[in-house]
């Protein structure tokens, strides 16, 4: 009798299922991006719309995010298996097929639309649906794999929440909520390449022009010096249209000359764990920024 032998990965357990599903959505990158368009609703002007709508308007917002990460798994997945961060992922390492990660991302999609569109706007929806495509499509089928301001032009695409929230709740498109996606737009390429500098050897071995591939690790590390000193220039913004306070301008200055100094910092050390620490940081960051422009909100009203 033949004894066949099955691979360890077919027999997975319920949780490890979920886990697989939760991976391929990049959970917490999307709970951020719920978490600066609760923001966007937050400080948009009260439309009496009801906190059943706002949240249902989040969880497309979410699903939508989430389909858009796990298309970004499923095109991703050859470069994943090159990586030494990626190639455990759950596409990459077949522990999830590409027709179960593409009907998922399927059922994400229309149940996110059908959200938006019942609880939200239908300009919303285009919106979102336009980031979608902006993350899963231009960034990572085309710009990634050609140029090194791949992330500076796909970053609008993880920017657009807080516009995004904004627009659910209005149903317009206005001036304000700009300044908070021109402020995640400035954040992403430090946020992005210091974790670039310390993986760079991953994205060689993957053939992937990202900054310091292409024009080195100094050249990356000016361009982030840079990209911080503009953010600080692009926080003050919300305060001087007048659509925050002292909580959120005191927290923005402090926020940005740690950040602004551990980006001078990082130019001067060789080491990967100085952008490990700055690619953490930016993190807390804007997570920072965001609850503090939450706060000044609160405490205006
Ligand atoms: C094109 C734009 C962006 C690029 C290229 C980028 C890139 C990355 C990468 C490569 C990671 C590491 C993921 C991992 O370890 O598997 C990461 C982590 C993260 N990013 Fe971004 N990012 C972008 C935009 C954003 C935006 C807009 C947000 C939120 C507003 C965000 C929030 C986060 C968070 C919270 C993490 C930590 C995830 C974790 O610990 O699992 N990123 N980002
Ligand atoms: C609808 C909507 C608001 C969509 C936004 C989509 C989204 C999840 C944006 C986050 C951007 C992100 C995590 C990029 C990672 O880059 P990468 O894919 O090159 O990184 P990787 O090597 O870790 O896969």
């Amino acid at each position: 009798m033949t004894v066949l032998h099955v691979p360890a990965k077919w027999h997975l357990s319920p949780k490890q299922v979920l886990s697989n599903y939760l991976a391929i959505c990049k959970i917490k990158v999307v709970l951020m991006l719920v978490l600066t368009a609760w923001i966007g609703i937050a400080l948009a002007p009260d439309m009496q719309r009801g906190w059943v709508s706002q949240v249902m308007s989040l969880l497309g917002i979410g699903f939508l995010s989430a389909a858009a990460a796990a298309i970004n798994h499923i095109v991703d997945r050859e470069i994943d298996k090159k990586m030494a961060r990626t190639r455990h992922r759950p596409i990459a390492s077949a522990q999830l097929s590409i027709t179960n990660a593409l009907l998922f991302a399927l059922i994400l999609s229309i149940l996110g639309c059908a959200l938006l569109i019942i609880w939200s706007n239908l300009l919303c929806t285009i919106l979102t649906l336009g980031a979608l495509v902006g993350y899963a499509v231009i960034y990572t089928l085309f710009l990634k794999r050609a140029t090194p301001q791949n992330i500076v032009i796909g970053g609008l695409a993880g920017a657009m929440p807080p516009l995004l929230g904004w627009v659910s709740e209005t149903g317009t498109l206005s001036a304000p909520p700009w300044l908070l996606v021109m402020i995640i737009f400035t954040w992403t390429p430090p946020h992005f390449w210091a974790l670039a500098i310390a993986r760079k050897n991953d994205y060689q071995r993957a053939n992937i022009p990202m900054l310091p591939v292409t024009h080195g690790v100094a050249f990356t590390k000016l361009c982030i010096i840079a990209y911080s000193v503009l953010l600080g220039i692009v926080c003050l913004l919300p305060y001087l249209i007048g659509m925050s306070g002292w909580v959120y301008l005191s927290s923005a200055c402090l926020l940005n000359a740690v950040f602004i100094s551990k980006s001078i910092n990082l130019y001067w050390h060789q080491s990967e764990q100085q952008a490990m620490a700055l690619f953490r940081f930016s993190i807390s960051y804007l997570l920072i920024l965001f609850i503090a422009l939450f706060i000044d909100q609160w405490l205006l009203q």
